[in-house]
């Protein structure tokens, strides 16, 4: 059996994300724009291989409702809404204008923003103006670490049964099993709630920087 997942080297990762699904015109310009705009948060945008994923994910699920929090300048908003079925709707929570202003601009030339809806504020709030029911296809998490507990509590009874969540960051670079910050204490413990958790069945995938997939009971 193999042991691990390789280690990937920079010509390596070139060639995974050049062999599936590569970026677009449009999402090269995000990723340029980001960089050029905002060069010290850029590092926060989604890798180009998750955003493949995100698209991937979002059609084989089939998903027509979806959530994200924390969309940025809104490569992995613009991914999951390129995946959405016919009809397909996704709200997405942010705190920042100036980050979601890029983000709506790219929406449009994508051709999405017709079935994005932002709302913007704490998302911790924000989350519960949700309708109270089981009727979530799919949740994206990639805002702040130290609140991913509170949006894991509003999400999981709003996904439908198979619904699944996704949740970036889940390593931390590798400092998960040795935290050095307070958002990297924050994600260990999330980490062992979401394996604790009996509602959902869970898996950790490296990508990126780790994305955790769990399936709603
Ligand atoms: C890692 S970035 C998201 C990256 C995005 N998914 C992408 O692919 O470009 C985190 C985002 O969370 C937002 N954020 C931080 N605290 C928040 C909060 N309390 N509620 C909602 N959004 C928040 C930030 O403004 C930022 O845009």
């Amino acid at each position: 059996m193999t042991l691990k997942s390789i280690p990937l080297t920079d010509e390596l990762h070139t060639y995974l994300v050049a062999h599936g699904a590569p970026p677009d015109a449009v999402v090269r310009d995000l990723a340029e724009e980001t960089l050029a705009l905002l060069p010290e948060d850029a590092g926060m945008q989604v890798a180009p291989e998750q955003a493949a994923f995100l698209t991937f994910l979002t059609r084989l699920l089939g998903v027509r409702q979806a959530v994200e929090v924390g969309t940025f300048t809104g490569l992995s908003s613009l991914s999951i809404a390129r995946g959405l079925a016919e009809g397909g709707r996704l709200t997405c929570f942010d705190i920042s204008e100036e980050y979601t202003n890029v983000a709506r601009r790219y929406w449009a030339r994508a051709g999405v923003d017709d079935r994005i809806e932002l709302r913007i504020g704490a998302a911790g709030e924000r989350l519960r103006e949700l309708p109270d029911e089981r009727y979530l296809d799919f949740a994206f998490i990639d805002a702040d670490k130290t609140g991913y507990p509170v949006y894991w509590d509003e999400l999981v009874p709003r996904m439908r049964p198979g619904g699944v969540i996704a949740v970036d960051n889940v390593l931390r670079h590798g400092r998960v099993i040795a935290p050095q910050s307070a958002d990297d204490r924050a994600i260990a413990a999330f980490n062992d709630a979401v394996l604790a958790d009996v509602r959902v069945d869970a898996v950790m995938l490296p990508i990126a920087d780790g994305l955790t997939l769990a399936r709603v009971h």
